[in-house]
């Protein structure tokens, strides 16, 4: 039960029967100002008018209470006169009491109203700082289990957090129309308030303790729940179809979602039984309160003590309290519940990125990329590892300088580390060991935008984004997405122009099937859109990751021979397989297991002898 949250989140990957301590639970509601805070910038007019909804609606019950006791006094008086009394006060207390019930109806619903309207709104801007918060994040970030888990949490918080806000406004309308009550209960007897209070604690405490079970379990399963809907998406998917069809996969990915769903089902079952069992014995015990108030109340009427209307009036009174202090003390153990989840939304947003431009002003401003690169980039016994694999070294004791306006071909069998070297020219990664120099200072004193706008990269697993063929393109500088020249011109020099031609709907036409009217491309056609991209951004460095491996060998051929001419003056790292494509760069870096073996122009790597002009000969003789 004491078992603190920095237990969960060390081990997220196993579910246990972990609880939360009282502590933590109360240390959660420190969530609420701030949450209030983002609430309130949602609208502050939205938020203005639910406080004042609720707070005159709180008065409500008592004053019904007091205007039902009057009327009845009032009416005992009346008989009590005798033939034509004067009936006017009568009706005009009635009447009042209409009015109270019309009025607690209509801002129920406005209430109701003006929560929906602010947990949207809510929702939406919620939903765009995750999305602003996840850009800046690191792509190693991108990579950690861990991190998904936050990610996954944070996401769920954002539809379901409004229901906090109308919890706490719930919380303080109630605790208002609990004073207002007894203020009119204590004049009479206060101890029967204490005893209210007493008899509902049980109930108050089981609830509190099934609702942290019930967190802990939720929050254990994180990883789980994340694989079930990953489950559902493999399993009914356009992009999985294929094969899960030809590979006959449905069953095992159905089981595996049966299993899974089955164990979690059943833990909570067990849960929502014992909680329901206990829940009930304890809220009768609540019930066993409020009759020994009824009868002392009934008690004191008949022995004339107190009048009829001050029986109805106290009778309501506590039946109203004894309902509002439940709901109040329930309310508060699910409310350090949302307070809890909400402490997973506030976790995602405190993750700071480990890339970013110098912040620091004692180093000075960032540095701009120098336009143009004169010494170019420079690689100084760079080593890297994954933070996912620290025990093995995807780059080690690199060193080589890509000068400017060079064509370099990065050539190495799967996994010696080409993507990765990429990665870190683009700054995606920094390095583990040593440091790589744009023009004699290390990339990491540049501004990061700067830098990344200068270095185009088009890679392997690039994105099909369900979107038009004109904005598929425009992605490689997406401000020039209205520049339809600029986009066509680019689209002409990758060939994406003839792929264009043949849509309906031209560079307009939506892309991929996911929505109406899309079309699908080949994997050749797609290539030949997302090569466009590195031709759209006006970098001084583009790399292009395996970019041709879906051309034909008639494309790939014309793509090279223009990508040489159209960049002109500008670096460029392309990875290949093919040795048609890689001999046509200025140099050669040939990697293994993340070392460099070898460097040199085609011909004198050939001349060398050595990997290289062994891979080559390799895929010759396979052309012979
Ligand atoms: N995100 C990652 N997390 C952990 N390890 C990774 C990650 N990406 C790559 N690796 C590992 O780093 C090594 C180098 O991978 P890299 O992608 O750079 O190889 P590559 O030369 O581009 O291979 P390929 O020709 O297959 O594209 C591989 O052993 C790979 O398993």
């Amino acid at each position: 039960m004491a078992k603190s949250k920095a237990s969960h989140s060390s081990n997220p990957a196993q579910p246990a029967a972990e609880t939360l301590s009282w502590r933590d639970r109360f240390s959660a509601l420190k969530n609420l100002p701030a949450f209030f805070r983002l609430v309130w910038q949602t609208s502050p007019g939205l938020f203005l008018g639910n406080a004042f909804g609720r707070l005159v609606r709180a008065a409500i019950p008592a004053a019904a209470l007091y205007v039902g006791k009057l009327i009845i006094d009032e009416v005992v008086r009346l008989m009590a006169q005798g033939a034509n009394p004067d009936t006017t006060y009568l009706w005009q207390l009635v009447g009042a009491e209409f009015g109270l019930a019309v009025l607690a109806t209509a801002l129920g619903r406005l209430v109701s109203l003006l929560d929906s309207l602010l947990g949207d709104l809510f929702a939406n801007q919620t939903s765009i700082r995750l999305m602003e918060h996840a850009a800046s994040l690191d792509l190693e970030q991108f990579e950690d289990a861990a991190f998904y888990d936050k990610l996954e949490r944070a996401r769920r918080q954002t539809t379901g957090r409004t229901v906090l806000l109308s919890q706490v406004f719930g919380q303080v309308q109630e605790i208002i129309s609990v004073v207002f009550l007894a203020a009119g209960l204590v004049v009479y007897n206060p101890w029967l308030i204490g005893l209210l209070v007493l008899a509902v604690l049980p109930a108050f405490a089981a609830d509190n303790y099934f609702n942290q079970r019930s967190y802990s379990l939720s929050r254990n399963w994180t990883p789980e729940r994340r694989e079930l809907d990953y489950l559902r998406y493999v399993g009914a998917a356009d992009d999985t179809a294929k094969e899960v069809k030809i590979f006959g996969l449905s069953g095992f990915l159905i089981d595996r979602f049966r299993t899974l769903s089955w164990t979690y089902y059943v833990k909570n079952r067990a849960l929502a039984i014992s909680r329901a069992g206990w829940g009930t014995v304890l809220t009768a015990l609540g019930t066993a309160g409020y009759y020994a108030a009824y009868v002392w109340i009934i008690g004191r009427a008949v022995a004339g003590q107190i009048s009829l209307g001050d029986l109805t009036f106290l009778a309501g009174a506590f039946r109203q309290v004894r309902g509002s202090l439940e709901s109040i003390l329930l309310q508060f153990s699910g409310l350090t519940q949302e307070a809890l989840y909400l402490q997973d939304l506030f976790d995602y947003f405190a993750i700071q990125p480990k890339i970013h431009s110098p912040n620091d002003p004692a180093v000075g401003e960032p540095l701009r990329v120098p336009q143009p690169i004169r010494e170019g980039f420079v690689f100084e016994n760079v080593g890297f590892q994954y933070a996912n694999a620290p025990e093995r070294w995807a780059i080690r004791n690199l060193s080589f300088t890509l000068r400017p306006g060079e064509k370099l071909a990065l050539v190495g069998e799967n996994g010696a580390g080409k993507t990765t070297l990429v990665k870190l020219l683009a700054r995606l990664y920094d390095p583990s060991e040593g440091r790589i120099l744009l023009d004699g200072r290390d990339l990491r004193e540049y501004d990061l935008a700067d830098l990344r706008r200068n270095v185009g990269v088009i890679f392997q697993d690039y994105v099909r984004f369900k979107m038009s063929a004109g904005v598929n393109i425009a992605v490689g500088d997406i401000d020039e997405r209205t520049n339809q020249p600029r986009i066509e011109s680019s689209a002409q020099r990758s060939l994406a122009d003839s792929v264009i031609a043949k849509l309906p709907a031209g560079y307009d036409q939506q892309l991929g099937r996911s929505f109406n009217k899309g079309v699908e491309l080949s994997g050749g056609e797609w290539q030949k859109v997302a090569l466009a991209r590195a031709y759209m951004r006006d970098a001084q460095l583009i790399i292009l990751d395996e970019p041709t491996a879906a051309l034909d060998a008639r494309a790939e051929y014309e793509v090279f021979q223009r990508f040489a001419g159209l960049t002109e003056g500008k670096s460029s790292v392309i990875i290949s397989h093919r040795f048609s494509t890689v001999r046509m760069a200025d140099r050669i870096l040939v990697l293994e297991g993340g070392r460099l073996i070898e460097l040199g122009s085609h011909a004198e790597l050939l001349a060398q002898g050595g990997r290289y002009a062994e891979l080559f000969q390799l895929q010759a003789r396979g052309y012979q």
